[in-house]
């Protein structure tokens, strides 16, 4: 009998999951997949470690089937497929730990009261992380869950990366940078060694380009600074949210447009970004497909936008080594790569335009004196491992 590690990405209208073997020192894959389309139009599609499909299914009771329904199919799903399985913990993705957190933890319900105080911050995210915890609480009291955050990799930022300059007394609040997406950091890390042991050793930045996009600076495999700080609104522009912005334009918007916080919310994390400059769409590809100037226009902005970052972090780990892509946009088009590199061609970056078109992992000329990467990221899997090893803790 296996005993299966169960990973969920809960967001607002789908579910991420993945089954491990959690008693397998090197976690193989059971199964994967996601139910979306919650309290609208919900589906579900779970395919085994080689990827073929399992189970598809979509459920006419559109309005009231949402996360709750959705994690006790997924708990139906692992008994039915593998009934040789055992459940025996459950990790989540969780954004925002705060300064509660520097790495992953066991849940109780201090560590949830904690965590709600954070939902401010990560209004995308947090709170239907949550409560998929809650879920799995009231259906399985009995299983170990485990919270690994997104921000837990960056706490190894020198005290200068994760400051505001904001009076003291603010910054003690807990305003200051977090930093995001380091499941997938601490990902890249862990395999990079098999890759570019130099750069692994030195100065890396990764540029985790997805429907959300952050950039860090990682420096022997430890976060030194990131483009996302106190919210995962800040830095790149992104699918939807604005990325960087004037804080006086937020201010302008208050006081001048009259728009109230909920209105300015909706605006910087739901109606911005790749969208809201294309006024077509949040995803890459049918930008890339299209040919209206506003597309172009945004897809431009988006690289321009990574490749200013990409300076400002290369001064941040004083020099560079290696670049590597990840992420939906980062490990799927050939196109961004290649846009971001010529824009960094002033850092040494020569791109093989053969390797990036193929699909290679190592997508920089021989000669080219920043090595440039593509590499998928894995957070499941890093969840699964905090998971795995929290529970040999107990
Ligand atoms: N072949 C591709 N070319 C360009 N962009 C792509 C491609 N495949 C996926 N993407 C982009 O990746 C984004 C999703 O990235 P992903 O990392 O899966 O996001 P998330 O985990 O935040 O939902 C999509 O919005 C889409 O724009
Ligand atoms: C933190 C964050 O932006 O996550 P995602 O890319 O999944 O939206
Ligand atoms: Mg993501």
């Amino acid at each position: 009998m296996a005993d299966v590690v169960l990973v969920l990405n809960a967001g607002s209208s789908s579910i991420k999951f993945s089954a491990f073997d959690g008693g397998k020192a090197s976690l193989p894959l059971i199964l994967r997949g996601q139910v979306e389309g919650l309290y609208t139009a919900p589906r579900s599609l779970a395919k085994d470690a080689a990827g073929a499909e399992i189970e598809s299914k979509s459920w006419s009771d559109n309005a009231t089937f949402g996360h709750e329904e959705a994690i006790a199919y997924l708990i139906d799903l692992l008994r039915s497929q593998r009934g040789d399985h055992r459940l025996v913990a459950v990790g989540h993705r969780i954004v925002h730990g705060g300064m509660f957190f520097d790495r992953a933890t066991r849940i109780d319900e201090g560590v949830m009261a904690k965590l709600q105080t954070l939902t401010p911050l990560a209004p995308l995210h947090q709170p239907h992380n949550l409560k998929a915890v809650d879920i799995v609480t009231r259906i399985r009291p009995d299983l170990p869950q485990v919270a690994c955050f997104d921000t837990a990799f960056h706490r190894t930022q020198p005290e200068l990366a994760q400051a505001f300059a904001l009076p003291a007394a603010i910054t003690d609040r807990g305003v200051r940078r977090y930093g995001f997406h380091g499941l997938s950091y601490e990902y890249i890390a862990s395999v990079l060694p098999t890759f570019d042991a130099k750069a692994a050793r030195g100065r890396t930045v990764v540029a985790h380009l997805g429907n959300g996009s952050s950039m860090c600076a990682m420096v022997n495999g430890r976060s030194v600074a990131s483009t996302m700080g106190f919210t995962a609104v800040e830095g790149l522009p992104m699918g939807t949210r604005c990325g960087s912005v004037d804080p006086g334009v937020i201010l302008y918007l208050l006081a001048e447009l009259k728009m109230d916080a909920k209105a300015i919310e909706d605006l910087i994390y739901k109606r911005s970004g790749l969208l809201g400059v294309s006024g077509l769409s949040s995803d890459m590809r049918t930008l890339l497909a299209s040919d209206d100037a506003r597309a172009a226009f945004a897809i431009d902005l988006f690289t321009y936008r990574i490749a200013r970052e990409l300076g400002s972090l290369a001064a941040a780990s004083e020099g560079i080594d290696a670049i590597v892509f990840t992420a939906g946009i980062g490990e799927n088009s050939p196109d961004i790569r290649q846009r971001v590199c010529e824009r960094a061609a002033w850092l040494g970056a020569v791109i093989d335009e053969d390797a990036n078109r193929a699909g290679s992992a190592c997508i920089s000329t021989p000669s080219s004196l920043v090595s440039v990467w593509s590499i998928p990221t894995n957070e499941e899997l890093m969840i699964a491992r905090h998971t795995q090893a929290l529970l040999a803790e107990a």
